[in-house]
């Protein structure tokens, strides 16, 4: 399990991480979703120990990263893939953490097969490509077979084939209960990948719950509504608050009240509906939703650049 409570990091002028408070539950996926900014590398490095807390604290299993014993087979983390600037083999670079880690030479072997690297293992991890290297800090995490895991950005660079892979690890490694927490940008993949979310934005946590509820719960959910008395319909629900939106002429879409809400509404008043159906937001959408208020880089569109 890791905690957070009142994390802070403060560079210069920059607040980088703002007082952000989470638990990372063991047993499942936790997804740490942000814009770029938002501060999760600098989160997942305190996490680390790499970067000191300006305030507040974290712990992995109730101690400070610093405070294992033997960090390594403790927590297990792939921060900067590109960070593997070695003449040494792929091999012989796991090979030389293991021993300064005390981890048998069996377990160098075992992480490469579970990585897929045995073709590679004898060529110089420097000359790696993105996705290889990708893999190599993934089976450096694996190397003590830690019990919490994290993984900044694990499918950045890989190929389809490898973010699937990447996917059922992690999912494979929950399910045997280890605390997984993985940062990534892309919403479709934390969607097939994570239970659970964390959202980032500027520093703050936005969002802390199980996937389905960020989904459901964004505010984007929706309920269209065909009926051959929009008029009447449409006054009913706007009495109850709801707000509506008339795409077509028998057809509304509703914000703000329940399908099973609008139904009792028609059936009470003895309108006829002939479709009801929630419209669930995507998790792209929810995040969008989310995050609208929060990204610190704005993209402008074509023509505003162009203005
Ligand atoms: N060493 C540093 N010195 C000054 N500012 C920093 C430093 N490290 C990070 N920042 C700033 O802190 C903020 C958070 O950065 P961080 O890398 O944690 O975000 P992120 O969510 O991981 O973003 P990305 O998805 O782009 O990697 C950014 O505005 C960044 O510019």
């Amino acid at each position: 399990m890791i905690e957070a409570n009142g994390l802070t990091k403060i560079y210069g002028a920059k607040t980088a991480v703002a007082g952000v408070s989470f638990t990372v539950r063991a047993g499942q996926v936790t997804g740490f979703l942000g814009p770029n900014g938002a501060g999760k590398s600098t989160t997942m490095r305190m996490i680390m120990g790499l970067d000191r807390p300006t305030s507040g604290s974290v712990t992995v299993n109730g101690l400070r990263y610093a405070q294992h014993k033997a960090p390594l087979r403790e927590v297990g983390a792939l921060l900067d893939a590109k960070a593997v600037h070695t003449s040494r083999s792929a091999y012989n670079h796991l090979l030389a953490m293991a021993a300064t880690h005390g981890i048998p030479k069996a377990r160098v072997h075992e992480v490469i097969g579970m990585t897929g690297l045995d073709a590679v293992a004898r060529k110089k991890a420097g000359g790696f490509s993105l996705g290889m290297g990708q893999r190599l800090g993934i089976a450096a995490a694996l190397l003590g077979d830690p019990q919490t895991l994290i993984l900044d950005e694990p499918v950045n660079g890989l190929d389809p084939e490898g973010v699937v892979w990447v996917r059922n690890l992690v999912r494979y490694l929950a399910g045997q209960g280890r605390t997984v927490f993985l940062s990534s940008h892309l919403m479709s993949e934390m969607a097939q990948t994570a239970d659970h979310l964390i959202v980032i934005g500027r520093g703050r946590v936005i969002a802390d719950a199980p996937i389905r509820d960020i989904i459901t719960g964004s505010g984007q959910s929706r309920v269209r509504v065909r009926t051959d008395q929009p008029d009447t319909l449409r006054q009913l629900l706007a009495a109850r608050g709801a707000s509506i939106e008339v795409p077509e002429p028998e057809m509304l879409e509703v914000t703000g009240l329940q399908a099973k809400t609008i139904a009792a509404l028609a059936l009470e008043n003895q309108v006829l509906i002939y479709e009801l159906t929630p419209l669930v937001a995507s998790l792209e959408e929810a995040y969008m939703e989310l995050t609208k208020d929060d990204v610190e880089y704005h993209s402008l569109s074509a023509a505003e650049a162009g203005n």
